[in-house]
């Protein structure tokens, strides 16, 4: 029978199949950071276990530490024991980190691709639900809890019922100034927030093949915006010219072997998928969420929707209440809406191609008056490439925070975060209430949307910005 991408990477992977079980498939990557790893070694060492292949996880700190300084104890007393339990836990198991003197640390969702831990055909989890960003190479990467982060400490190993599939086709080309997180937040506003509930994404279409890995990491990052399980993209010569001479990409012979057989990883024509959704690349604008959630999203020429005018009762009561949390109005241009903060950032959009499109709009001009506006590159690498390009002198130069690697104000779970009833433009990928600090108020945009929106001092369409 024909098979999707996600059947191979399922059967591939699995060890242990019977009647009426749960399949088992093996890890081999498992990626780690200091927020949901504690409990998981502290689970292990209480049942006297060990950890089965240090070898093949990997941590990095990112989410409680501050990117201003690199004191363990600058964000608070909890989030110091929780980078100090990392190291040690690190240390005692033999597992690679990156710390927080390490050139190569950074968000674990950029680092990984970065060294070439991500690779087609494997799988790959973190507990972490943005782990679905590794499905962009072709792997099957996905987030779990902190006691699958302790099973798969001990075995190497995790049970995994199948998913259904869904295949998500962008047709055709995007217009100019169309970027992945574009494309992403168009069809989750498509979808909604839970129309990938129950499934594994593949996307694909000329849109898709068309972007870069950057791109590509965008758009899967947020698979799991629409509830999907995971989100993957069929692995080409843009994935294997990424990943040649990385750190741990294969090399010779063996890179040889290696891309004959990722070449094989790719949707039979005939596959059958339980969900098929299909998009017009030419259809997509510039996307700003106005809610509070990823699928309460439009275009930036578009007004602000009237929840009288919804015919889901559901989805008018939470545009209701999504309108007065973010404080506007129906009808609202949101190029009228000023913002008060501005973050480029994230796992979504730290990586050195989304720095170059905020750093385009940037130049040749200033930070508009009493906006504040941070740049966070998602890695050391990232951060270094960026400086090599001159790209850190035209955001500072333009009144830009120029940072340390780190999740930041993507949550609010270090020194960043929005006051109350603050309005940002950020690059990252969710909007929930006070996901930023509390009461503040979030708009997922692309960089050179939030670029944009420091410059200007409000929204702006980014097809109407002329690059000085
Ligand atoms: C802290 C962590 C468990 C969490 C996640 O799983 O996604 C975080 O990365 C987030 O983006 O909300
Ligand atoms: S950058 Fe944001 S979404 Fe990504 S891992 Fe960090 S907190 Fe989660």
């Amino acid at each position: 029978m024909a098979k999707t991408l996600y059947d191979k990477l399922f059967e591939l992977n699995t060890v242990y199949q019977a009647e009426g079980e749960t399949p088992i498939l093996y890890i081999h990557r498992h990626l780690m950071h200091e927020v949901t790893s504690p409990q998981a070694f502290a689970g292990l060492k209480g049942a006297g276990r060990q950890v089965r292949q240090p070898q093949k996880t990997f941590a990095t700190m990112d989410h409680s530490i501050s990117t201003q300084s690199r004191d363990p104890a600058a964000c608070g007393e909890q989030a110091r024991i929780q980078v100090l339990e990392l190291d040690k836990n690190c240390k005692e198991n033999n597992i690679s980190l990156y710390d927080l003197s390490n050139k190569n640390q950074g968000i674990v969702h950029v680092v990984g691709p970065e060294q070439g831990l991500t690779l087609p055909g494997m799988t790959i989890v973190c507990g972490d639900s943005h782990t679905s960003t590794h499905g962009a190479f072709g792997a099957l990467a996905f987030g779990i809890g902190t006691s699958e982060v302790e099973h798969v400490l001990a075995t190497q190993t995790l049970k995994q019922a199948k998913a259904k599939s869904m295949k998500i086709e962008v047709r055709g080309k995007v217009a100019p100034g169309i970027t992945a997180k574009d494309i992403i937040l168009a069809i989750i506003g498509k979808l909604t927030m839970a129309g990938g509930t129950g499934h594994v994404v593949e996307f694909c279409g000329e849109a898709i093949t068309d972007l870069s890995m950057e791109g590509r990491m965008t758009v899967c990052n947020m698979a799991i915006e629409m509830g999907a399980k995971a989100g993957i993209i069929a692995p080409d010569q843009t994935t294997f010219d990424y990943l040649q001479g990385r750190p741990f990409a294969p090399k010779g012979e063996q890179w040889e072997q290696a891309v004959a057989f990722w070449r094989t990883l790719k949707s039979d024509d005939d596959a059958v998928y339980d969900t098929v959704v299909t998009l017009e690349a030419k259809d997509i604008a510039p996307q700003i969420t106005w809610g509070t959630n990823p699928g309460q999203v439009i275009s930036i020429d578009q007004q602000v929707p009237d929840p009288q005018q919804m015919n889901d009762l559901i989805a008018q009561q939470a545009a209701v209440k999504a309108l007065k949390y973010m404080g506007l109005e129906a009808h609202t241009n949101l190029t009228d809406v000023p913002v008060d903060k501005v973050f480029i950032g994230s796992c979504t959009n730290s990586r050195i191609e989304d720095l170059r499109a905020a750093a385009a709009v940037v130049k040749g001009r200033k930070v508009a008056q009493g906006v504040t506006a941070l740049v966070v590159p998602g890695s050391g690498l990232v951060r270094e490439q960026a400086e090599k390009e001159g790209l850190d002198k035209i955001f500072r130069e333009a009144g830009f925070e120029w940072r340390l690697p780190g999740c930041s104000m993507c949550l609010a779970m270090n020194d960043d975060r929005l006051g109350e009833w603050e309005r940002c433009a950020s690059t990252s990928n969710r909007n929930f209430e006070s996901r930023q600090g509390r009461n503040g108020r979030t708009h997922l945009v692309s960089p050179a949307m939030a670029a944009a929106a420091a410059v200007f001092g409000k929204f702006t369409d980014i097809r109407t910005v002329e690059l000085l």
